[in-house]
């Protein structure tokens, strides 16, 4: 049917609701983890919603997905081996295929119906999943990582749902204390952090966990996406000691001189290297809030 998607009384977004013209609904069913929703929009392409939480739109998805995978990978010379937490829809996995340095891509994701419904809907996301380099691991990434060995990644992406369900453990201090060895000396790690308009103590917890756990440098950046609640999204980055000092605002690795290299894929729509400069401007009352920035 058609008519208005609105989200109201999320604990997300208290005392705001949040709504899109629907022109079709295609996909609504129950996984063993979550709601998983997909609908035509009028405005902004297919929506993905898992639990009543817009996670992309066809038409602003690229923010997103490109912010999330090129911050960390254009801040370290040459990553080898990344792990993406989450990210089932596969658009990290498109993005992480642009850098030729990259050998191992290891996925988990602890929902296979997020998989299977992007494959089926998303397909200029799923395509992330043809990549020779990737190897998916459908489970819990607490599980993966207790079986991974130490130091095993240069960059960890945690493409994570909100903390209100499956991706609760993915913003608790062990999580963190796992990631951080799984990671090598001077490897990076990033993950969705939220709004600074909606969830500042939220991200203050999680940036004084990380400044304990991450001896390298922290950091938050942000981007616009104007379909997640208060319109941005934040990141998280993180570096951890024993390795080349991370210099997370200047790209030691920037994305215009692999855009040369390689041409086939789809062009960036909204990471470039200023973008990746601009991200990490904070407003005063954040940089007051943030410790160790
Ligand atoms: N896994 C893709 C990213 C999911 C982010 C979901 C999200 N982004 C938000 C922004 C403001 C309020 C609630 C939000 N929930």
């Amino acid at each position: 049917k058609s008519g208005n998607v609105t989200y109201y009384n999320n604990p997300m977004w208290p005392g705001e609701a949040h709504s899109l013209k629907m022109e079709k609904l295609l996909f609504q069913e129950k996984s063993e983890y979550q709601e998983v929703l997909v609908f035509e929009s009028s405005s902004y392409g297919k929506v993905l919603v898992l639990d009543g939480i817009v996670q992309l739109t066809q038409k602003d998805e690229c923010a997103y997905q490109e912010m999330i995978a090129h911050l960390p990978l254009c801040s370290i010379k040459t990553p080898k081996n990344v792990l993406v937490v989450g990210g089932g829809d596969g658009g990290v996995l498109r993005e992480i295929a642009r850098h030729n340095s990259v050998e191992l891509i290891d996925i988990c994701e602890i929902d296979k119906m997020v998989i299977d419904v992007s494959k089926k809907f998303f397909p200029e996301l799923a395509i992330g999943f043809d990549d020779p380099r990737v190897q998916l691991h459908v489970g819990d990434a607490v599980e993966f990582l207790r079986n991974s060995p130490d130091g095993k990644y240069d960059a960890i992406i945690v493409d994570s749902s909100d903390p209100v369900g499956p991706a609760q453990e993915l913003v608790e201090r062990p999580f963190f204390e796992t990631l951080a060895t799984a990671l090598r000396p001077g490897g990076v790690l990033c993950n969705m952090a939220e709004s600074m308009w909606l969830h500042t103590h939220l991200i203050q917890d999680m940036l004084s966990v990380c400044c304990e756990t991450f001896k390298g440098s922290v950091h938050y950046a942000w981007a616009s996406v104007p379909t997640y609640p208060s319109g941005v999204i934040g990141f998280l980055l993180c570096s951890t000691e024993g390795g080349p000092p991370v210099d997370f605002q200047n790209p030691i690795n920037p994305i215009e001189q692999l855009e040369r290299a390689v041409q086939h894929r789809r062009e960036l729509r909204f990471y470039n290297s200023e973008m990746h400069r601009a991200a990490f401007a904070l407003p005063s009352y954040l940089r007051r809030e943030v410790p160790c920035l």
